[in-house]
């Protein structure tokens, strides 16, 4: 598309170990992986401002999954790569290791310049667990990480606050604010909406209706590391690398809502949302 490239490969100094092993551990190559990537998004806005946005998000995700590939491919070698913009190869459902990315998330909003809420994701599952992630903000200037788990920020006073997609928000959870007296906080990409619950500035994001693993692992993992619930909305753990990788429902929450919201959307949901 005529832009220069961006070198934003993990620097010698990071990634060499001048013999075996990789010093990066497997936490701090995923945030370096979600920053590195976040740069290369941002250079491409940079770049491209009078882009249609059809080209826009059409580049970055292309642009994101190229770097993503090859650092993987030079770090990682020898383990599986599940992405949402790469042909799903069956050999990682008997691999041991298999990084879940979504090279940018929140696709429409990267799209529209200035917004912020748009993603990296990067997510290691290894022998049945997710064991590592990464969520890059790079227009906000932050990565949240496994490696170093953010703190659970103070709830911002008020009522509770429900983050919701802006674009397709499931039709239960206006019902579910209603029933909770709660605040619906639109805004994109499933990783911007589930950080948001560790800022403080919602309590929880609840999504239905549609999703795939590489929407959720980097925020779950993250999420997780900080101590949030998380599961689909019956209650049952969400699982990750399985051999139909839709994963249409989940619910992040701080701990403390976690029954009560579960409880409500079950009546609210009784035999619609499968
Ligand atoms: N009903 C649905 N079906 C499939 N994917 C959905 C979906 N609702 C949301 N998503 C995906 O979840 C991510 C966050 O969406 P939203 O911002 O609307 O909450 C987006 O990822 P991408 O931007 O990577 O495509 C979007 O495609
Ligand atoms: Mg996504």
């Amino acid at each position: 598309m005529g832009f220069p490239q961006v070198r934003n490969e993990i620097s010698e100094q990071d990634s060499s170990s001048g013999g075996d092993a990789d010093p990066l551990d497997d936490a701090r190559l995923a945030r370096r992986l979600a920053d590195s990537a976040g740069r290369v998004l941002l250079q491409l806005r940079r770049d491209g401002p009078d882009l249609e946005p059809d080209a826009l998000k059409a580049t970055g995700d292309l642009r994101s999954q190229q770097h993503l590939a090859a650092e993987l491919g030079r770090h990682r070698p020898a383990d599986s790569v599940l992405s949402e913009e790469a042909t799903d190869d069956a050999t990682r459902l008997a691999a041991d290791r298999v990084w879940i990315i979504d090279p940018l998330d929140g696709t429409r909003e990267f799209s529209e310049i200035p917004r912020e809420d748009w993603a990296v994701h990067v997510a290691l599952w290894e022998a049945g667990e997710l064991v590592a992630g990464a969520v890059a903000r790079p227009a906000m200037g932050d990565t949240l990480a496994t490696d170093e788990p953010p703190a659970l920020r103070p709830r911002a006073e008020g009522p509770i606050r429900l983050a919701v997609s802006r674009t397709r928000p499931p039709a239960f959870v206006t019902a579910l604010a209603e029933r909770l007296d709660a605040e619906l906080v639109p805004m994109g990409s499933a990783g911007v909406k589930a950080t948001a619950v560790l800022d403080g500035t919602v309590d929880a994001y609840v999504h239905a209706g549609g999703q795939f693993e590489w929407d959720s692992a980097a925020p779950v993992a993250v999420a997780r590391s900080a101590g949030l619930h998380t599961s689909r909305i019956d209650g049952s753990p969400l699982r990750y690398n399985q051999s139909d990788p839709r994963l249409p429902d989940l619910l992040i929450c701080r701990p403390e809502y976690a029954d009560h919201l579960l409880s409500v959307i079950e009546e609210l949901t009784e035999g619609e949302v499968q």
